[in-house]
């Protein structure tokens, strides 16, 4: 198995911060979200160790979606804390926590669909690398970013449609290509938002089967989804939310048989 070494790709971003050998690669401290008079969040402690992979699971408007605005920088808390790395980075904008290596994909799909499967990923991995953001430059094979994105397509499975534009892609295929564009990045954890939303019942075991990779190659994932067969057969760990609170969060043996969560599905806890 090929452990993923983050931020040890060819250009180092300048302010990332050297991966703590022992502590969590994610961690959440006491996370809060208050807006006028609404608790949207309260109090929220997680932690992700890294290469470890959890899923966060609860009923609609649970505050799942708000917690990854407030792991992501789309949103700052107004209580606890975000560390990436040891590094905290509660105060810092999306661009700057995503140059310390948090890499998300959104619910909804996010790559060019005029431009074909290859050039989405090269243009991710020529931007990390330095090289700018440009359609134009001319890639050739050798080129680093061209291979690399090569690279990456092949780890999501999507090496024989690298000249199939984007838009006409699947759902399932899409996503796998949203997964590539992101590794491209070199992200030390990845974020995945609902990475099954809208993708046929058919494409969602091959796309399965592209998170288990991620997961099995040593990359740290955080994942929100919806399905939760897909998330308990994934995920180490399972991350409860409901009514704005973190319920439980344990491996997904433990949580299923915890009796409060079964009440949260059941509609029973307060
Ligand atoms: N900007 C906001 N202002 C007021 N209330 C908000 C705001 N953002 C979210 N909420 C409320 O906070 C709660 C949590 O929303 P959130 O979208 O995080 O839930 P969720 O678990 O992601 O739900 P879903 O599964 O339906 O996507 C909901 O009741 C929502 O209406």
């Amino acid at each position: 198995m090929t452990q993923h070494q983050p931020g040890t790709g060819p250009a180092v971003p300048p302010d990332a911060a050297p991966a703590a050998a022992t502590g969590p690669a994610l961690a959440v401290h006491g996370l809060g979200l208050r807006i006028g008079g609404a608790q949207i969040l309260h109090d929220v402690t997680l932690e992700v160790a890294p290469g470890e992979m959890v899923g966060v699971i609860g009923p609609n408007g649970a505050g799942k979606t708000t917690l990854f605005n407030l792991v992501s920088g789309v949103l700052r808390p107004t209580s606890g804390s975000v560390h990436l790395a040891g590094r905290d980075v509660t105060g810092d904008p999306v661009a700057r926590r995503a140059r310390a290596g948090l890499g998300r994909t959104f619910q909804t799909s996010s790559v060019f669909p005029r431009l074909d499967v290859l050039e989405n990923v090269r243009l991710a991995a020529q931007t990390h690398l330095g090289h700018g953001l440009s359609v134009l430059r001319f890639p050739s094979r050798g080129d680093a970013a061209t291979r690399r994105a090569v690279e990456h397509l092949t780890e999501v499975g999507l090496e024989h449609r690298l000249h199939v534009a984007a838009g006409d892609l699947s759902h399932g295929d899409k996503r796998k290509l949203e997964i590539a564009v992101l590794l491209a990045t070199d992200p030390a954890v990845i974020l995945l938002d609902e990475p099954m939303a809208g993708v046929s019942s058919a494409d969602v075991p091959g796309l399965s089967e592209v998170i288990r990779r991620l997961h099995r190659s040593g990359r740290t994932v955080l994942m929100v989804e919806h399905h939760m067969d897909v998330v308990l057969g994934l995920v180490d760990r399972v991350a409860v939310m409901h009514h704005g609170e973190l319920l439980a969060c344990d491996t997904p043996e433990k949580v299923m048989s915890d009796p409060t969560v079964q009440s949260a599905y059941l509609g029973d806890v307060a």
